[in-house]
């Protein structure tokens, strides 16, 4: 395991407020990503993913909310991570996000109210215009490593951040 961080002590107690997951499809070197258009970091580049909704479990969620965002059917999603959100402000609530990838999937992603897919070259990948931790932890997963992270905002703004990555 290697261990990055700015300092910052990874609190002992912390419980999130939502439970939340992410989708990454990798395919012949590109990734598929979304303009989020509505939700928490609407207006951002990310993942297809969601909320869960009661009972779910971080699978269950991951695939439903890839199918009504894309209207496609992921077939090999495994879970890579886990990212931890605490945030200053006390308006957004605290986030635990379960991290997926994929390389399969059946139907044509599509746009709807929430996200506008497109690929991407996985060389290319558009930091600029995402939440600003996905350049810690990303670049890890897309080399294979499985990871956990916490990370501390203000608005959207990172000020802190924690993360484990396998080596
Ligand atoms: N890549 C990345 N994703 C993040 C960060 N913070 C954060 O909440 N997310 C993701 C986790 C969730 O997939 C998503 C927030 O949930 P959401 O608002 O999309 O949930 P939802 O689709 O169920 O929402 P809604 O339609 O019910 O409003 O944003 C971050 O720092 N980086």
């Amino acid at each position: 395991m290697q261990e990055k961080s700015s300092g910052f002590q990874w609190p002992a107690q912390w419980t999130p407020d939502i439970l939340a997951t992410l989708m990454f499809v990798v395919q012949k070197g590109r990734i598929l990503l979304i303009r989020k258009k509505r939700g928490i970091g609407a207006g951002k580049v990310n993942g297809p993913g969601g909320k869960f909704e009661p009972g779910e479990t971080a699978l269950q969620c991951v695939l439903r909310e890839v199918r009504e965002e894309l209207h496609i059917d992921i077939e090999d999603a495994r879970e890579m991570g886990v990212l931890n959100f605490s945030f200053a402000c006390g308006t957004i609530p605290e986030i635990r996000c379960h991290v997926f990838m994929a390389t399969s999937f059946t139907g044509t992603p599509t746009e709807t109210p929430e996200a506008e897919p497109f690929w991407c070259p996985v060389d290319g990948i558009p930091y600029d215009l995402m939440w600003q931790d996905d350049r810690f932890w990303l670049p890890a997963m897309l080399d294979g490593k499985r990871f956990e992270a916490f990370f501390t905002f203000e608005g959207d703004r990172m000020l802190e951040f924690s993360l484990k990555a396998e080596d």
